[in-house]
């Protein structure tokens, strides 16, 4: 018989589920998402199976991580669809706080993250968001406690301030990445997708596009500054508004080195039309 897929919505109910399997020596993993669930949520929850014998899947849409002038109002909310994608994946229990549980009258406390959360990109034009999500990040991996949790790399610095959280505050779950995954054309699947009309959709895929020319220029050889220019000249020319294009080290993101050529990551954040779209590509190795 199939497994029964639960819903919890308080820190209570989600600790009574989960002691039993504690209890048994299982070893839980946790993926948190914000919902309206895309097949790169479920890679992730794919990933997470392998590796533990219970997977929780936390849908919480925190508001801490948007600025006033974001899109947490508008932001898909599709639970019912999301839940049967879930039961669907084998997933044992499905988080879904409400935001009075996670930040009750009072809440005081937050997380301020540095190192890669101080290295520009993201921070640079969403200066509220990884306080917003290293805040919330910790306190999901505190309340499931669970062995491992998994991040796309599709959010890669996001995935470096979460590794360097459970880190330096000595939580004993081992963060895992999972691959970005694509669309056919090679577009990032992101749940900010559905804002694109049909033509911005077309034009999307320049962003992968102009991430892999420069990734292809910059292993060939070419200079870093002349391939990140031909990069933002072909968003440019699909109508994208560029935040950033930029080549960092792939663990510290840190700016690179002079004539560093060994373990380089693009970056890259565009907006078309009202939707900002973020994506990453590992340089290749000669
Ligand atoms: N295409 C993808 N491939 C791999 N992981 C992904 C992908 N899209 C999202 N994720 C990961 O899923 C987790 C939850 O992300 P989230 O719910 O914000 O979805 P999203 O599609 O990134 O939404 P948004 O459009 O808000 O950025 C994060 O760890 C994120 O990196
Ligand atoms: C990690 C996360 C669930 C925290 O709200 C969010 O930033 C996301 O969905 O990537
Ligand atoms: N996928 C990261 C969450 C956000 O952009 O708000």
């Amino acid at each position: 018989m199939a497994k029964e897929t639960r819903v919890v919505r308080s820190v209570r109910s989600l600790r009574r589920a989960i002691e039993p399997w504690a209890a048994a020596g299982e070893r839980i993993a946790l993926v948190p998402t914000m919902g309206a669930l895309h097949t790169g949520h479920l890679a992730l929850v794919k990933l997470a199976r392998r590796k533990a014998d219970r997977v929780v899947v936390s849908i919480f849409v925190n508001p801490t991580q948007f600025a006033p002038t974001e899109d947490f109002s508008k932001y898909p909310r599709t639970f019912r669809q999301d839940f049967r994608k879930l039961e669907a994946a084998g997933v044992d229990l499905v988080y879904a706080p409400t935001a009075e549980e996670m930040y009750p009258d009072g809440f005081a406390t937050r997380i301020v993250p540095e190192g890669a959360a101080l290295a520009g990109l993201e921070d640079a034009f969403r200066p509220h968001f990884f306080g917003g999500v290293a805040t919330v990040v910790g306190k999901l991996l505190l309340q499931v406690r669970p062995d491992i949790a998994v991040f796309g790399e599709k959010d890669y610095q996001q995935l470096k301030v979460v590794s360097r959280l459970a880190r330096d505050l000595d939580l004993p779950t081992r963060i895992i990445g999972a691959p970005t995954t694509r669309e056919a054309d090679g577009l990032a699947l992101s749940s900010r997708n559905v804002y694109l009309s049909a033509d911005e959709r077309a034009r999307a895929v320049a962003l992968p596009h102009a991430l892999v020319k420069a990734a292809e220029s910059i292993a060939a050889g070419q200079p870093v500054s002349r391939a990140l220019a031909q990069g933002r000249a072909t968003l440019s020319r699909a109508g994208f508004e560029t935040d950033y294009f930029e080549a960092r080290d792939a663990e510290t993101l840190a700016p690179l080195k002079r004539g560093q050529r060994s373990r380089v990551r693009l970056l890259a954040a565009a907006r078309i039309g009202a939707t900002r779209l973020i994506d990453n590509l590992a340089v290749p190795e000669g």
